[in-house]
């Protein structure tokens, strides 16, 4: 079925109530007879800090009441409520999800995401699958929920969810109702008067707990060291959310109670929540100004907040207020300032003067980016995610771009090389962390939106729920010609949907560090994507770029690849110019671009039809048949020889099809690899040669660094096979340059000892290559 077919399918007919309960049913089914090994592979964490919504007083208008027969396909129902209740039991994937019915009788599928009572999980099951039946104890058969601002939207099928592999036709979609904010969610009490005069076609019987763990609590009167107590076992088993919840019970009570305030400022501190961190220590210093613990909380709120300078002040006079106190039991504390001290500096230095520490940051890449081998989970908590500040150099701002919106234009000349901005992901979401979200569709753009993404979503939504503030930095990013703008600070997943759509970088691996670390691991088949607000300004351009990408761990960094005179706009490529134009068209499409003007985009469209007929002939005849055929004979006993005239022909008549655009001649890229590999396995190093030297300027032009590298040890190691040291030695210089300097800029020429740094960062990242050029007396 085409996506439209499908789309119109949606539009019209909706799946009976029938159907849908069967097809639950047996998704039910399905989960229970999988074995436990195969659900662990599905899931990261349970641990998502929200607690249950449950009310006796809604404000709501009934006339604001919505059925879900009346919900409208790809829109967020701003100010309207869905009274329903649950009818099957719930499966805990990275959303809750469950089947609800409304008072009409009508049926539908439901995903919460960022909803879940923490701390009904035990500790040590939140990261694990939780059964059918620990995730129905969330929301029991038959309770009455009110879903604020319901989003309906098409996402895959419950199948298919359970597919590692997603969906795999457009027939595996259907309809679901999503909310991503815990607070939209509220569990309402049977005798609520918004169920008054309310006949449900299904009467269940009531299976909610009558006595549950806290009415049996709040029956008893508890102090506010009763809160601090119980709020301290949240802490110590990782509970911030359920901390802070018991902290602030105990601050009603005694508002200015300093182990309350500072613990739970602790608290906030472990759920970044920066600003109410900072909140808390300031109410405690104003009453006692030597409260040492809140002092350093205040260092830490502020370093939290991007706010270096005065975080250093604070944890100076710290420090010099415990020098001159000799009470052993500081020492912690001592050490501790003195620790974070140092690290906010480096961070002040890196937000100030863009002067990062390339050697650390690649050192705390690998070792945060190694992956558990039994479960494809991370070995460091947070994984890949470092701990850096951002940095925005002065001579670039955002301007409106003709035709393209907004983006970053030069104020003054740029040399080749400079570092234009570092940044920290806002949030980012990596292959082996959205298992079990799901895909669903983009009508607007009928295109497909990954789980990646979806899991992305439902994570920036759950970071806007707790800092509100953030909403404008999120919300002023392009989201698309379509959308209409919400209450700047609510949070909006449509939007949030289309500012990723719009804006997202794939978290590339070009070092392939995941992928060797644990073979078919997720992180091969979707690496992943992030969010990050002043690069999301960059606009594309398939060639001739001028700002090159390099993304670690969840940091990028972004240089100009060559000088940019005033202004001058920077741009980046989106996808590479070594794809067809239909790929990179569709590539770009995904990214909300209709038509690129770049030079080649524009030549490419100028061409005539016989012209494109041949070079798709050619490409097709060398991605069936030719390339397969050198690969195998590349691997036999006996190479045959007459493939390197078939290539060589190929090459050819891709170059004259191009005229007198050689520049822009890109698609023999693979050709000329195999020609320079059939040279070789032919006993041929002194054909190779050029070949391969053509293959590395062939990815200079082109502007794909990630191949640069390794093309440059080619030529090195060709020349080192036909005994030319000298000339194999500098192009082994110039591989280790093509690794290092996108890293760290450009090695001056005072900096004598740069092969020493390359080398380092060379080992790391590329150990097969440094292993290759030892062997062959490079080094
Ligand atoms: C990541 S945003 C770039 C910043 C954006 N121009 C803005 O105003 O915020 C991507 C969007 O910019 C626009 N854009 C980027 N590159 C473009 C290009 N080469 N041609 C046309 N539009 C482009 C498209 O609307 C695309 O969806």
């Amino acid at each position: 079925m085409e996506m439209d077919e499908l789309l119109a399918c949606f539009l019209t007919e909706r799946k009976s109530r029938q159907l849908l309960i069967t097809e639950y049913e047996a998704w039910l089914n399905n989960i229970v007879q999988m074995s436990s090994k195969k659900l662990e592979h599905l899931i990261t964490t349970n641990n998502f800090g929200y607690r249950q919504n449950i009310q006796n007083t809604i404000n709501l208008e009934l006339n604001n009441r919505i059925s879900i027969a009346n919900l409208e396909v790809d829109k967020l129902h701003t100010g309207k409520f869905l009274l329903c209740q649950v009818i099957s039991k719930c499966v805990k994937l990275s959303p809750l999800f469950t089947l609800v019915e409304d008072p009409e009788g009508n049926v539908e599928r439901i995903a919460l995401y960022n909803w879940a009572e923490q701390s009904a999980i035990p500790v040590k099951s939140r990261k694990k699958v939780l059964t059918i039946f620990e995730a129905s104890e969330f929301l029991p058969i038959g309770t009455k929920l009110v879903i604020k601002n319901p989003y309906y939207q098409i996402a895959s099928s419950f199948n298919a969810i359970i597919n590692p592999n997603g969906p795999s036709t457009f027939i595996d979609f259907d309809a679901i109702i999503r909310s991503d904010n815990p607070n939209d969610v509220i569990v309402i009490n049977q005798n609520n008067e918004l169920l008054n005069n309310i006949k449900w076609s299904n009467n269940l019987k009531q299976k909610i707990k009558e006595a549950n763990k806290k009415s049996a609590v709040d029956d008893k009167i508890l102090s506010a060291d009763d809160f601090r107590q119980s709020g301290n076992k949240y802490f110590v088993s990782n509970d911030f959310a359920a901390a802070v919840d018991e902290y602030s019970s105990g601050i009603k009570l005694d508002p200015n109670n300093a182990t309350l305030l500072a613990n739970r400022a602790e608290a906030y501190l472990r759920l970044n929540q920066f600003d109410k961190a900072l909140n808390d220590v300031e109410i405690v210093l104003k009453n006692e100004p030597d409260h040492l613990k809140a002092a350093f909380r205040k260092g830490k709120a502020l370093c939290g907040l991007k706010r270096y300078q005065e975080a250093i002040v604070v944890l100076k006079d710290l420090d010099l207020k415990m020098q001159i106190n000799t009470d052993n039991s500081i020492t912690p504390v001592k050490q501790s300032t003195k620790t974070l001290l140092k690290h906010v500096e480096m961070l002040d230095s890196e937000s100030r003067y863009g002067k990062y520490d390339y050697i650390k940051i690649i050192d705390e890449f690998c070792e945060k980016v190694k992956i558990n081998q039994e479960n494809d989970d991370w070995v460091c908590e947070t994984g890949p995610r470092l701990d850096h500040a951002d940095f925005l150099i002065g001579d670039i701002e955002v301007r409106p771009v003709k035709k393209k919106g907004r983006g970053w234009v030069a104020k003054r000349d740029i040399p080749e090389g400079t570092l234009l901005i570092a940044s920290k992901a806002f949030e980012i979401v990596y292959g082996n962390e959205a298992p079990l979200s799901y895909r669903s569709i983009d009508f607007t753009s009928k295109t497909m939106i990954t789980a990646t993404h979806s899991e992305l979503v439902a994570r920036i939504a759950r970071k806007l729920i707790a800092e509100p503030d953030l909403c404008q930095e999120v919300y002023k990013l392009y989201a698309g010609p379509e959308i209409e703008n919400l209450g700047e600070n609510s949070v909006d997943v449509r939007k949030i949907e289309k500012i990723i759509k719009y804006n997202f970088f794939e978290t590339k691996d070009q070092w392939g560090i995941m992928n060797s670390t644990k073979e078919n691991s997720r992180l091969t088949k979707d690496s992943g994507a992030g969010l990050w607000i002043m690069p999301s300004f960059f606009n594309h351009s398939c060639v001739d770029t001028n700002v090159e990408q390099l993304i670690i761990g969840d940091m990028i960094f972004l240089r100009t690849c060559q000088p940019v005179l005033s202004g001058k706009e920077l741009v980046l490529s989106y996808c590479s110019p070594l794809g067809s134009y239909d790929e990179r068209s569709n590539s770009l499409r995904l990214h909300g671009i209709k038509n690129c003007s770049c030079r080649l985009c524009n030549l490419e469209r100028s061409e005539s039809k016989k012209v494109k007929l041949r070079q798709t002939e050619i490409l097709r005849t060398y991605e069936n048949s030719l390339g397969p055929q050198v690969k195998s004979s590349l691997f036999s006993a006996n190479f045959n020889s007459s493939l390197i005239k078939e290539l060589t022909k190929s090459i050819d008549e891709l170059k004259d099809l191009r005229k007198e655009h050689l520049d822009l001649e890109f698609q023999s890229f693979n050709i000329k690899v195999d020609l320079a590999a059939a040279y070789v396995r032919d006993g041929n190093l002194r054909r190779s040669l050029p070949v391969a030297i053509e293959v590395y300027k062939f990815v200079k032009t082109a502007q794909v660094p990630q191949f640069s590298s390794n093309a440059a040890y080619q030529v090195a190691s060709r020349y080192a096979r036909l005994d030319k040291m000298k000339e194999a030695k500098e192009w082994w210089d110039v591989a280790l340059k093509e690794l290092a300097e996108p890293i760290r800029g450009k090695f001056t020429k005072e900096e004598t000892k740069w092969r020493k740094e390359a080398m380092y960062l060379a080992e790391k990242l590329s150990p097969k290559m440094v292993s290759g050029a030892k062997n062959k007396g490079l080094l």
